[in-house]
Parts: structure tokens; C-alpha cells; sequence
């Protein structure tokens, strides 16, 4: 019977480190990432999780180590013009414009990628936006805008999802539509990085949990207490 090789993964993390105003803010992380994979990272404030999902948007550069996509690095030129186009971000900036009704918010996006804006109501529906559609974005609550980020990330389908905080500011309903978005795109060989602090069910995920950086001072509540 003929050895088969394991497939490559879809990205690699190679003993990754990144350094800070001259300080390791992430030391050797290492992880293979398939299609259809989650990666949740969980740490203390300040451990990291933001700095590695720059990384693996290519904004910041690795100080050692490499992030391979089809065994490439990101960072190459060539490679990260590619690359980038697979990305989806999310994160506390919300880059709503205020302006706008909530359903140009999304089209917006989706024209820009050269598409017909026909996926955006249908994504704002399924996000419980879908009355609110016509009405400036600038009347939604925090929730509410949290959902139209999500339904953004529908209406832009790309493959690879970097989600920084993505629960924040949602009730349990929008945490469950949040769950059921990620499991969907997984299903369709998605790829999912979430940093959190909040609990998020997905299954099999993989989990890595930064390291805190500082011993820990006590603090005013420590001594209340
Ligand atoms: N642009 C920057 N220049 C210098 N240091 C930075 C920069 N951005 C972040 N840092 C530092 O890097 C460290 C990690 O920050 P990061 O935002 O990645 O943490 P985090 O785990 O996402 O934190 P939180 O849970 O609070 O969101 C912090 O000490 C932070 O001060």
C-alpha cells in the first residue's frame, strides 16, 4: 500500500516570535492550520492575541519564524498581494460609516470587491439586522453593530477569517448566529482565528493560550479583597 503524505496545511506558523519597542511580546508559536480549522486565542491583556493576528494579516512582520500560506511566506511581496485577498478582518474598530444606511454599509464592501452587493441584505437578515436595513447606521446600538461587522463577513466571503473579539457587545442570540456563522464557513473549508476573552463554542477548535507577559501586580481589587 502507498504511503501517503499528510496534506500541507493551508497555513503554517513556523516558531514565530514578535517583538515590541524592543521587548517578545510572542515567543515560538507554532501551528498548522487546514482548511475547515479554528485556532481561538485566549491570554491576559497585553498577551499578544492582537499582535499575532496582525502577523497573520501580514500588517506586522514576524521579528523570527515565518507564516507560510501554501508554503509561502506572507511577507514576500508577491505572495502577500495574494494573500491578502483571502483575508477577512474583524475587529473592535468597526470602520462603519456612520452615514450610511446599514445595508450600504455592507454593499459598500461588496462592490469594492468587484460583486453585485446581492449578498448584502440576505447576510443583514440573517445577522436580525434586516429592519433596520434602510436606517442610518449611525442609530445602531453597539450590538447592532457588531452584527452588521458579522454580516459583513458574509457579504465579502473570503476564506480566512481574523476575528479580534468578535463576541464583545453581543447578547446570547448574537453569540449563537456568531457560532453558527463561524461552524458554517468552517463547513465550506473556511478558516477561523478568533482572539477572546469571552467563551465561543466551536467545535474542535484549537486553542492556544499566550502566555502572560508580566508577573502579576496586585491590584486594587486584589487588596479590597
Ligand atoms: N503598535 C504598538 N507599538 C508598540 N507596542 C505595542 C503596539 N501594539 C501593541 N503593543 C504592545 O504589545 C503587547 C501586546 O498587545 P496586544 O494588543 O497584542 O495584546 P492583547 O493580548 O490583544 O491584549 P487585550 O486582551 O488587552 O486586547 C502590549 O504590551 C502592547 O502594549
Amino acid at each position: 500500500m502507498p504511503i501517503r503524505k499528510p496534506p500541507f496545511p493551508r497555513i503554517l506558523v513556523n516558531n514565530v516570535s514578535c517583538m515590541r519597542n524592543a521587548q517578545t511580546v510572542i515567543r515560538n508559536i507554532n501551528a498548522s492550520v487546514h482548511d475547515g480549522s479554528a485556532l481561538v486565542l485566549t491570554g491576559s491583556n497585553g498577551s499578544g492575541k492582537t499582535t499575532f493576528l496582525r502577523m497573520l494579516a501580514g500588517f506586522s512582520r514576524p521579528s523570527a519564524g515565518e507564516i507560510l500560506w501554501n508554503g509561502h511566506d506572507i511577507t514576500s511581496a508577491g505572495v502577500f498581494q495574494q494573500y491578502k485577498l483571502q483575508l477577512n478582518w474583524l475587529s473592535l474598530k468597526d470602520a462603519i460609516k456612520d452615514k450610511l444606511t446599514v445595508l450600504e454599509n455592507v454593499q459598500w464592501f461588496e462592490l469594492l470587491e468587484g460583486k453585485d452587493g446581492k449578498k448584502s441584505l440576505p447576510a443583514i437578515e440573517l445577522m436580525g439586522l434586516g429592519r433596520l436595513a434602510n436606517d442610518k447606521a449611525r442609530m445602531l446600538s453597539m450590538g447592532q453593530r457588531k452584527r452588521l461587522q458579522l454580516a459583513r463577513l458574509l457579504a465579502i466571503d473570503r476564506p480566512i477569517w481574523l476575528l479580534d473579539e468578535p463576541s464583545v457587545a453581543l447578547d446570547a442570540e448574537g453569540v449563537h448566529l456568531l457560532e453558527y456563522i463561524i461552524a458554517e464557513h468552517r463547513k465550506k473549508g473556511g478558516i477561523v482565528f478568533v482572539a477572546t476573552h469571552l467563551p465561543i463554542e466551536i467545535e474542535d477548535a484549537m486553542n492556544l493560550r499566550l502566555p502572560q507577559r508580566f508577573p502579576r501586580r496586585k491590584t486594587f481589587v486584589d487588596l479590597v479583597h
